[in-house]
């Protein structure tokens, strides 16, 4: 559906720089972590003792002490403690998620303003007990005698001592996300040689944006890190040649080098009303114009695990009236560069686009020079939830910085658009546009 309401201005983002899994922030918990990019932006933005309509954010991984993960960091924090705050969760594309549904409220005139991130640690994942030690403790717990007890907690076995530990894999085909892409890389003939290049280039140009100064109010520093700990400037496709295959078996071309890393991290978006952000001084950077989620039938095998985003995208331009060569940044979030490549494919192929999408002709080819241009994921690294919040304070900054070039349209339209689109586990897909 098209976008109703009010215009929902982006002002702007914060996250803190992403560690490797095990790394910088081994120890750091996901509260710690949103609270940290919550603080940079409540401070950048003038925030403190402000009550917004909401905070949404959410973890994919998450400890069950954290049932309410994004309250807790709201009450922690330099907003009002009358600040309303929840958690949600849509895998992979979450933090995106998190930004429409503050934005549809924001367009209802339902709130005015809000902040929408997400967080996740691979390094801190939650152990759950073995649900039969679970199941024994608490029958304990109901005993109403001592003995009762003592012969409840006698039933415990060495076997029952297994945590269970969470699996970055899809429950209904027991296939990790990796494997899955690499059935989808072989069927859409993805080259290793084309995914190195990906890869590669991902991380020159997030070295070359972190350079030039771009992330210098996208990013504060946390735990002694500046910068995404998984950032190479120096990566090549000669080095990422040499990698062995991490998926697909020995002849697969999907490796730790073309693949996002597990990390750890959070992202924050501060989304409002154009009165709200005027009345307070607050430029706005893009606005978001229209989104679009859909799913596929990844275990029947009609479709590849991660391919939901080839089917959301065309009706994402339906409805604001673009051709996919119309836009002037393309934002897909880089899981693995296969599946980048694969989602390209897709669209370049007309009989796939006839049969599958229900188009009189192939969708159209994404200009390499306008898709990613200041990285993605496999340069900055993956924390599940928190990739939406910064791919949409990336492309904002870049739309506005179009706009800026550009000056304004002619006929009073957007002078600049881009596209942003996630794939996310159980197969879904979670796209927006964003424009100024
Ligand atoms: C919807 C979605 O988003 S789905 C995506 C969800 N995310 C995932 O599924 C995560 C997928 N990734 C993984 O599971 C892991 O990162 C793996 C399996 C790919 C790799 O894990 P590991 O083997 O532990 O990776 P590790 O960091 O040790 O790298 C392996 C080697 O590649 C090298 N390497 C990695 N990246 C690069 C690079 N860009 N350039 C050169 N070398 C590199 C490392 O230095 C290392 O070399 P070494 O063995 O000599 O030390």
């Amino acid at each position: 559906m098209a976008s109703i309401g009010r215009r929902v201005a982006i002002i702007g983002g914060n996250r803190i720089p992403f560690a490797r899994s095990d790394g910088a922030y081994a120890t750091a918990s996901n509260q710690e972590m949103l609270s940290a990019a919550l603080t940079g932006l409540v401070d950048r933005y003038n925030l403190a003792g402000e009550v917004l309509g909401e905070v949404a954010a959410g973890a994919v991984l998450k400890h069950s002490r954290d049932f309410n993960l994004v309250r807790e960091v709201v009450l922690g924090s330099e907003l009002d403690a009358r600040t309303p705050a929840y958690d949600l969760q849509q895998a992979c594309g979450t933090g995106l998620e998190a930004v429409i549904l503050v934005a549809n409220k924001i367009a209802l005139g339902q709130i005015d303003a809000g902040v929408a991130g997400g967080v996740d640690t691979a390094s801190d994942a939650p152990l759950a007990l073995n649900d039969q030690l679970r199941k024994v403790l608490l029958r304990t717990r109901r005993a109403k005698s001592v003995p009762a007890r003592l012969g409840s907690l006698a039933g415990i076995r060495p076997r029952h001592v297994v945590p269970e530990i969470p699996q970055n894999s899809e429950p209904r085909t027991g296939l990790s996300m990796g494997e899955h892409a690499a059935v989808t890389a072989a069927q859409w003939g993805v080259t290793r040689e084309d995914q190195d290049l990906l890869a590669a280039t991902s991380h020159q140009r997030l070295a070359a944006a972190y350079e030039r100064g771009f992330q210098d109010d996208l990013v504060t520093p946390f735990r002694g890190l500046e910068r995404d700990q998984n950032l190479r400037p120096d990566s090549s496709v000669e080095k990422l040649a040499k990698l062995k295959p991490a998926f697909g078996g020995s002849g697969g071309t999907m490796t730790a080098g073309n693949s996002t890393p597990l990390t750890d991290g959070a992202s924050t978006v501060l989304l409002a009303s154009e009165e709200w952000a005027a009345e307070r001084g607050l430029p706005v950077l893009a606005y978001l114009r229209a989104s679009r989620t859909a799913a596929v039938d990844f275990v029947g095998g009609r479709d590849g695990l991660l391919m939901a985003p080839v089917y959301a995208v065309p009706r994402l331009l339906k409805d604001v009236g673009a051709g996919l060569g119309d836009l002037d940044y393309y934002e897909i979030h880089e899981a693995f560069a296969s599946q980048v490549l694969a989602t390209l494919a897709a669209w370049e192929d007309a009989d796939f686009c006839a049969e599958r999408l229900g188009l009189p002709e192939a969708l159209g080819s994404v200009d390499r020079d306008r898709l990613n241009v200041n990285g993605s994921s496999l340069a900055a690294g993956h924390p599940f939830a928190a990739t939406g919040g910064r791919i949409v304070a990336n492309l904002a900054k870049l739309l506005d910085h179009k706009a800026r070039e550009r000056g304004p349209a002619e006929d009073g339209g957007p002078v600049a658009r881009g596209l942003i689109s996630l794939c996310a586990a159980g197969g879904q897909g979670v796209t927006a546009v964003l424009e100024r």
